[in-house]
């Protein structure tokens, strides 16, 4: 084994390492969920999800990772498409609503530091993305990520990206939502084009397609007194490079991970 590796058990020091690094907003959001607010939560179906979902491709009965799901009706929305849904939420407040909202009973059993919550062709497993193993999930096939990278402070990105890579080492398709900021004296070029965050973070893996800029002119419902912002809702495509090499795979049958020390320094 090369020696800039370790290798060890799925929830080890060194992962309560990489929680320590991540999970500094943690609070804000488990705050967030208890004041009962949604202005960071999108309403209704996703048209962007509606838009582009089948471009991907994906036979029906895939299994989609939805990471950092909230209580999103994408997840229902992909369901009544016919695909298998396992979210990642952190927060219980936020699980518990989903389902009461829906009117869907559940069952809800323990799995670590996590919490599966399941009906039907869904699940929701509560607590920390980064908790997450590659066991817990199982096989996944593809990503749907809506204002998941881009909740996560921007320093953390990097080991959001890495850390999809090590637990969802099969997903050949993504479809990422963001919200970009717009820039002042942008040209419409440059609104139009692949988000440099979003290349550096993904475009050794993936290939990577714009399918559509929409632009907004929004104001923080917190902060109605603020000055408008301009606002650009990108989707993007990405599909698997042929040469992609995978990032560790885990190496037996309980599923541990191996994290290279380069991924969580
Ligand atoms: C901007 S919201 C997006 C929610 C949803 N994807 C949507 O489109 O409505 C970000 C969500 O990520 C959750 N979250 C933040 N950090 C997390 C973490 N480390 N693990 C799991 N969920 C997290 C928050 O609780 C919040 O529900």
């Amino acid at each position: 084994m090369p020696k800039d590796r370790i290798t060890h058990a799925a929830r080890t020091p060194a992962r309560a390492s990489l929680l320590s690094m991540t999970n500094r907003d943690n609070a804000l959001w488990q705050q967030y969920w208890r004041d009962q607010r949604t202005d960071l939560n999108q309403q209704g179906v996703n048209p962007l999800l509606m838009r582009w979902w089948s471009s991907l491709g994906l036979a029906k009965g895939s299994r989609v990772l939805v990471p950092m799901c909230g209580k999103s009706q994408d997840m229902l929305w992909l369901i009544k498409e016919g695909y298998r849904v396992t979210g990642i939420e952190l927060s219980p407040v936020a699980v518990r609503a989903f389902f009461f909202e829906h009117d869907l009973g559940s069952t809800k059993r323990t799995q670590g530091p996590l919490t599966r919550w399941g009906h039907g062709n869904l699940s929701i497993l509560c607590g920390d993305f980064f908790a997450a193993t590659a066991a817990d999930l199982g096989p996944i096939d593809a990503i749907y990520d809506c204002a998941a990278l881009t909740a996560l402070p921007e320093d953390i990105r990097r080991l959001y990206v890495t850390h999809l890579a090590l637990i969802v080492p099969d997903a050949r398709q993504l479809l990422v939502l963001t919200s970009e900021d717009s820039v002042p004296g942008e040209s419409l070029g440059q609104i139009s084009t692949v988000a440099q965050e979003i290349q550096t973070l993904y475009a050794e893996r993936f290939k990577i397609d714009l399918a559509q800029v929409e632009t907004h002119v929004e104001t923080d419902q917190q902060c109605p007194q603020e000055r408008s912002e301009t606002v650009h809702h990108k989707a993007y495509r990405m599909t698997v490079r042929a040469s992609a090499h995978l990032i560790d795979q885990p190496d037996n049958a309980s599923g541990e991970d191996r994290i290279t020390t380069e991924q969580i320094r």
